[in-house]
């Protein structure tokens, strides 16, 4: 950092806009980072929920009333005490209101109503952390999650993703993580105003700066952005690891967002075909052909509409790359149900409906919409595993049909 951190009149306030298993085991780590880091931030941490009603101790209650009285989710992460400075939200516009740094982790069906309810309600100058794993599609047009959010919002948003298991991570065994954030510009502070001598108090609207991207497509997309005012603390690299990083919690901090959101959104298609094999009673041997060529299929779909961005090293070397794959398709809840799926004889959505008491599973959706985007294009023939995964799911593929999609003539 370069200014001490007492000589800012503004602190960094966080909202986490989710609260699943995921959601509340990253408000969980960011509310521990921000009591130890007063200087940086608001000590509270705004957790917006979506309201449901649970019973506890013989009674309906509102989740968030449960959480703020008895700091507990106790249906998606029960029996993890929680910091007492997570605050329940149940109304998205108040949990971000006055918040620099949202935090968006909720499953990625869900993101486009979430933008929508938070146009024109967040501060212009709010930065963003994506920890959803997933894509949105429409058309032929694939968007990753933070560019989507980045663009409906008209702010910078980063990605956060990794092997990353969020039961473990809430009872604090190590782990890693990487973190994608691009400091805007216009963020970057130099050392004359280091100080927050210039503070701008006119809520951060002088200057003009943007973020750019490539789309899928090729096109170069173009977003407005606000500076974060000058009399906050500085936002880059080393608050982001600040926030974030736990000691059972490793932050590495890169500049690949395609990368990042890539190997988190994919591998979660090549989670449910180890699942599937497993089910099946093939073992590792066959789960590992699944892994590499699942890992083949995402490098080659990063080259085919990314070839200018995405940097193939994080799939190989980062946390959110190969390390993701090994514990999905190892331990994590796709492999988890699609194997019981199969054993069971029933649909997977028949086991997410019966067995997960209202978590979501990211691979079937992803499966469906990246199909759609491939036969969009006309390309879905050559990626014959994220295909039959497609085709498994609507019992058109069968299981010993497998080794056969991948035989060469
Ligand atoms: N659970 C894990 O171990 C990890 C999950 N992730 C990713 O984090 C993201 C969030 O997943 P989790 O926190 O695990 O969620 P979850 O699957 O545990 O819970 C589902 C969440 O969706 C909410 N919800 C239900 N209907 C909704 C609606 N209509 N609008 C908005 N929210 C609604 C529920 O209240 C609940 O908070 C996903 O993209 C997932 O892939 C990433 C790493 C680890
Ligand atoms: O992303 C994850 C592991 O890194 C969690 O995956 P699941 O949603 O399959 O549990």
């Amino acid at each position: 950092m370069t200014a001490s951190p007492g000589s800012y009149r503004r602190k960094h306030k966080v909202t986490v806009i989710g609260s699943g298993n995921w959601g509340t085991t990253v408000a969980k780590l960011v509310a521990e980072s921000t009591s130890e880091n007063p200087d940086v931030f608001e000590k509270d941490v705004q957790m917006w929920v979506y309201e449901e009603k649970v019973e506890v101790d013989s009674k309906t209650q509102n989740l968030t009333e449960v959480i703020n009285s008895k700091h507990e989710n106790v249906k998606y992460l029960a029996n993890i005490p929680l910091p007492h400075n997570i605050v329940a939200n149940p109304s998205l516009v108040d949990a971000v209101k006055d918040s620099n740094i949202l935090i968006f982790n909720l499953p990625h069906e869900f993101i486009g109503n979430i933008c929508r309810q938070l146009k024109g309600n967040i501060l212009p100058y709010a930065r963003g952390i994506s920890c959803i794993k997933g894509v949105t599609v429409t058309d032929d047009k694939i968007e990753l999650i933070c560019e989507y959010i980045g663009e409906h919002l008209e702010i910078y948003c980063g990605a956060l993703s990794g092997a990353n298991i969020a039961s473990e991570i809430a009872n604090e065994m190590w782990c890693e993580t990487t973190i994608a954030y691009n400091t805007p510009p216009c963020d970057k502070r130099s050392a004359a105003n280091a100080n927050g001598v210039n503070g701008d108090s006119n809520g951060g609207k002088s200057g003009t700066a943007y973020e750019e991207h490539r789309d899928s497509r090729g096109q170069i997309i173009k977003t407005p952005l606000t500076p974060v005012p000058q009399d906050y603390p500085p936002l880059d690299h080393e608050e982001m690891r600040l926030l974030f990083q736990r000691p059972y919690f490793t932050v590495s901090m890169v500049s690949d967002v395609v990368g990042v959101s890539l190997g988190g959104a994919l591998k979660n298609i090549v989670a449910l075909a180890c699942g599937f094999v497993e089910g099946h009673g093939w073992n590792m041997t066959a789960k590992t052909a699944v892994m590499r060529r699942g890992m083949l299929e995402i490098i080659q779909f990063a080259r085919e509409f990314y070839p200018e961005t995405v940097q193939e090293k994080t799939l190989w070397e980062e946390s959110a790359g190969w390390g993701d794959m090994i514990v999905s398709c190892t331990s994590a809840r796709n492999w988890r149900y699609s194997k019981m799926a199969v054993e069971r004889g029933v649909s997977i959505q028949e086991i997410e409906r019966t067995e997960l008491n209202g978590q979501k599973l990211q691979g079937i959706s992803t499966s469906r919409e990246v199909s759609s985007f491939l036969r969009a294009r006309g390309v879905e023939d050559k990626y014959p595993l994220f295909k039959a995964v497609e085709g498994i799911l609507d019992q058109k593929v069968n299981l010993d049909d497998i080794p056969h999609l991948f035989r060469k003539a």
